[in-house]
């Protein structure tokens, strides 16, 4: 009779247990957030940890995956919580452009408050400034002077140079039959254009500061890959030192720099001293401003040139297919130039795809979280959206059409927050590209490229950097040929090919 008592309470005790714990798992992992409404329920939610919320589901080296894993299993739109901080996750195409069409400016500021004084998006860079009038001014003085279409003319000589440079060297490499890593050129072109542009007349070659800025971009590399903050900060006072090198250089210079016109460092220099600028900038913010120029374009350009090129190692058919336009349209004597581009339409379109495979960098929108990779790689809206498909980008659309596809295809995101340095990038990668095609073969010691991943920073890029000998197409190197172009007879040729990636730039 005892025993019965016993075992009847104790299965009881267990039931009673079941009960509580089933309520507490729906508590911690089921229950729909508070925010909800009957209108407009949440998006789903995978399952969550106490306190920590969904972070578990996200620790990865290649974040973008865990993501991408996350919406194929719990649907393309979540409701996350990561330490009772809300995100929308959002990896399907048709709502990351109804988010960019309906409600670009309430998601223009970034979410977060920089806490800190690093250059790197810290207290004064635009990267991380809310929506207002300090980014609105920067905005304003980056397109004027450097990454607007006129800008971008009046410097087309300057990247010529460092084309040329470029080319050159491959071609030395190919004489001593040298093996080249494609991250290491692509790195020197990409920041020497870079330094030239934003940093002009000072006497960067005899201050080493294009060194400099490459063995930083190089330890920003590394420390991000180890998520250390104190290192961050190390390398952002040194950066801070090189910078305020630069800017008294320039103030020293002044009166030299204007018998040759206004660069992007003297008009910022201006309206650090005018008293009655429309807005007061102090000399952090311009040393901030270029350390946010400097690692927002030299990364995500190196890398997508990097990845493109392995694309294109791995596809003969796109190779021979460029080299067949790049032949018939630039001749086999002289070097590719920025003004051949808009006749090059399928070199345009293999940037187009290297860019939407490669150039990875995660928006810093937190909420809604907006994953580029994924809304490029949306099933719904792209045909076969894993492979290396340039020809999807040479098809002609009607004008609703391309203005749809513009908000779909988002590696420099979209709305007014989107990356300002769009045109500069397809610039730099297509002349690029377009040289490595155009002048080497490129030997390789395995049948294909290995395009495993990894995350270093805020960029995707390959586990095992691509190395290989170019082999000169030419007997002679290409010759230079800076000639001005003539936009008029360009444009109406574009116009008959259909829509051109280089449009803004060149209208
Ligand atoms: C393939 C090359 C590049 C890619 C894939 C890329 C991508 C991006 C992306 C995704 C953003 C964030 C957009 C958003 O939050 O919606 C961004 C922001 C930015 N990018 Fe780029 N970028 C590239 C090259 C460049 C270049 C060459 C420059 C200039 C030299 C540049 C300057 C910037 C700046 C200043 C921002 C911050 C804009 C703001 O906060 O308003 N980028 N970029």
């Amino acid at each position: 009779m005892v025993a019965t008592i016993i075992v009847d309470f104790q299965y009881c005790f267990i039931f009673i247990l079941i009960c509580f714990s089933s309520l507490l798992c729906y508590t911690l992992f089921f229950r729909k957030p508070k925010d909800s409404c009957v209108d407009f329920p949440l998006p789903p939610s995978p399952p969550s940890l106490p306190i920590i919320g969904q972070l578990h589901l996200l620790l990865s080296v290649l974040i973008h995956r865990s993501l991408q894993k996350l919406s194929s299993k719990y649907g393309s739109n979540l409701y996350l919580r990561i330490f009772g901080f809300p995100i929308v996750l959002v990896s399907s195409a048709s709502v990351a452009y109804e988010i960019f069409r309906a409600h670009d400016v309430n998601i223009s500021s970034r979410g977060f408050l920089p806490t800190d004084d690093s250059l790197f998006a810290g207290s004064f860079s635009i990267i991380s400034a809310p929506y207002g009038d300090y980014w609105k001014f920067m905005k304003k003085v980056l397109v004027t002077n450097l990454l607007g279409p006129q800008a971008l003319e009046r410097s087309r000589r300057v990247r010529g140079d460092e084309l040329d440079r470029f080319y050159n060297n491959l071609f030395d490499k190919a004489v001593k039959k040298e093996t080249v890593e494609i991250c290491e050129e692509a790195l020197k072109l990409t920041i020497n254009s870079i330094c030239k542009l934003i940093m002009g007349r000072c006497c960067l070659e005899e201050g080493g500061v294009v060194e400099r800025v490459k063995g930083l971009a190089n330890e920003l590399d590394f420390v991000g890959k180890h998520v250390a903050p104190m290192e961050v900060m190390v390398v952002s006072n040194r950066l801070n030192e090189l910078l305020e090198k630069v800017l008294v250089e320039y103030e020293e210079k002044q009166g030299e720099h204007h018998l040759q016109g206004m660069d992007l460092m003297d008009v910022l220099l201006a309206a650090y001293r005018d008293e009655k600028a429309e807005y007061k900038i102090t000399r952090n913010h311009i040393k901030s401003f270029y350390a946010d120029l400097l690692f927002a374009g030299i990364t995500p350009s190196v890398q997508t040139i990097q990845w493109t090129l392995a694309e294109i190692i791995n596809s003969p058919n796109t190779l021979k297919r460029m080299r067949g336009e790049l032949d018939s349209v630039v001749g086999t004597v002289r070097l590719i130039q920025e003004t051949d581009l808009p006749s090059l339409p399928y070199l345009q379109a293999v940037v187009k795809e290297g860019c939407r495979i490669g150039g990875f960098y995660v928006p810093e929108k937190t909420s809604p979280m907006i994953n580029d990779c994924a809304v490029m790689r949306d099933p719904d809206y792209w045909v076969d959206p894993d492979e290396f498909k340039p020809e999807r980008f040479l098809d002609t659309w009607q004008e609703e059409e391309r203005k749809e596809q513009a908000l779909k295809y988002i590696p420099f995101g979209s709305g007014r927050r989107s990356c300002p340095g769009e045109n500069l990038a397809f610039l730099f990668i297509g002349t690029a590209i377009g040289v490595m095609v155009q002048g080497f073969e490129w030997r390789f010691k395995e049948d294909k490229v290995n395009m495993e991943e990894t995350v270093v920073g805020l960029s995707l890029t390959m586990a095992h950097p691509l190395k290989c000998t170019p082999v000169a197409r030419t007997f002679n190197s290409l010759t230079l040929n800076l000639k001005s172009c003539d936009f008029s007879g360009t444009l109406k040729r574009q116009a008959c090919r259909g829509p051109s990636i280089f449009s803004n730039y060149f209208t």
